[in-house]
């Protein structure tokens, strides 16, 4: 913006965010009050990056990332230059500069969200569908709020990540809907809201060839289920998560995605689940009565046992071990979707017609083909890009 008076300014660009920076002689202060654009020497960044001592680790923030009260920052190394592809912090400040050129990742009307957040007994808070939201549809579109290099916490004294941490979340405009997603309850001291909001909240991404966690404030809501009723994709170009429905969801259903690896059976995932977000799912299939839960279970051992058989079948090669591949393969796609595994069966029926093909019945093949194309556009026609 042009001649805009400063305190208009001010607000705009740090909204309650704007914290006295470290103790430093040098240049630039952490707050400033930029008539424009050129005033700004660390753009697209809105202010100064923080950069923790003797480590090679800053937070970089624009905080108006996507308007008022969200903003984005990253703590990543500093990257020798801009131009340096590989970078995540290369890529996000391309984007900043030039937001125009990274089209909208899909379209979802978000006037009226077909949901709303409210208390979840024994999870806090979640969401809630308040109108039916048909299978494949997108119906809600949410950007980065915080990206950190998952080996931060490997390399930095724990004092300078939670700093690293702290400054990143308060220099966005929205702080505060970022704070507010730290668990409320029974937190040992010892560990700062800040992580608390890393741990309980973000995902691993990968951008640019590296791994990333992310923060999504609004996905951030949705509780886990190892059944969930909803999926999301992410587009580290834009840095947006696009999330739809997994099958159709009643007015009054909580919207549930899923935190950990698909399809393990309960011992295992309730396990990786305790170990590495730190609560016991209590989520519906979790919570099945013993024999409903050991009929899933099998189910889900038997999809993993099936499909290592068939992968070895298919290395080996050869006429008998690819006949055998598909009825093997075969049966594990029934117990895919009597488990209700994958929100449509397209991927799987493509498999099987390539295995056809392979085995020399080219006219089968197609016919799978033909079925898993109509199965992916079938989900896929709700999506608007
Ligand atoms: C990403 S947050 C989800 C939103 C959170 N309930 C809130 O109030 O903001 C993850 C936290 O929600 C709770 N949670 C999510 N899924 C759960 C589940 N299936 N069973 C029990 N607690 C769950 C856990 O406390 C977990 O640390």
């Amino acid at each position: 913006g042009t001649n805009q008076p400063a305190d208009v300014i001010q607000q705009r660009m740090f909204g309650t965010g704007c914290l006295p920076g470290p103790f430093q002689f040098d240049a630039y202060p952490t707050c400033v009050t930029a008539a424009s654009e050129e005033d700004v020497p660390w753009a697209p960044w809105t202010s100064r990056p923080y950069c923790a001592d003797n480590t090679s680790y800053c937070a970089f923030t624009n905080s108006d990332f996507q308007g008022p009260n969200r903003g984005v920052s990253i703590i990543d190394v500093e990257p020798s230059s801009i131009e340096n592809a590989s970078s995540a912090v290369a890529s996000i400040a391309k984007l900043l500069s030039s937001p125009a050129s990274a089209p909208p990742p899909a379209s979802a009307d978000e006037s009226s969200p077909p949901y709303e957040m409210r208390d979840i007994p024994g999870k806090g808070k979640g969401l809630i569908a308040i109108r039916t939201i048909p299978r494949g549809q997108v119906f809600m579109i949410d950007y980065a709020a915080l990206v950190v290099d998952s080996q931060l916490p490997g390399r930095v004294r724990r004092a300078q990540g939670v700093e690293l941490l702290k400054e990143a979340i308060e220099r966005l405009s929205g702080a505060e809907e970022v704070l507010s997603l730290a668990r409320s309850s029974n937190e040992p001291e010892s560990v700062s809201v800040y992580e608390d909001v890393m741990k309980t909240n973000a995902f691993t991404v990968e951008i640019t060839g590296k791994a990333y966690m992310a923060l999504f404030p609004r996905i951030a809501r949705m509780n886990h289920a190892c059944k969930p009723n909803v999926i999301t994709r992410f587009n580290a170009t834009t840095l947006s998560n696009i999330v739809m429905a997994f099958r159709d969801i009643s007015p009054g259903e909580e919207l549930s995605i899923s935190y950990s690896t698909f399809g393990l059976p309960s011992a295992e995932r309730q396990e990786k689940l305790l170990s590495t977000w730190g609560f016991k799912c209590t989520c519906d299939l979790c919570s099945l009565p013993p024999d409903e839960l050991a009929v899933s279970d099998d189910r889900r051992t038997k999809v993993a046992r099936l499909s290592r058989e068939v992968i070895n079948l298919v290395e080996k090669g050869g006429a008998e071990n690819l006949k055998k591949a598909l009825e093997l393969y075969k049966e594990a796609v029934d117990a895919v979707e009597e488990e209700g595994l994958v929100p449509h069966m397209g991927n799987h029926y493509q498999v099987l017609g390539q295995l056809w093909a392979a085995a020399g019945d080219v006219e089968r093949g197609r016919e799978w083909v033909k079925r898993a194309k109509e199965e992916t556009a079938a989900f896929e026609k709700q999506i608007n890009v």
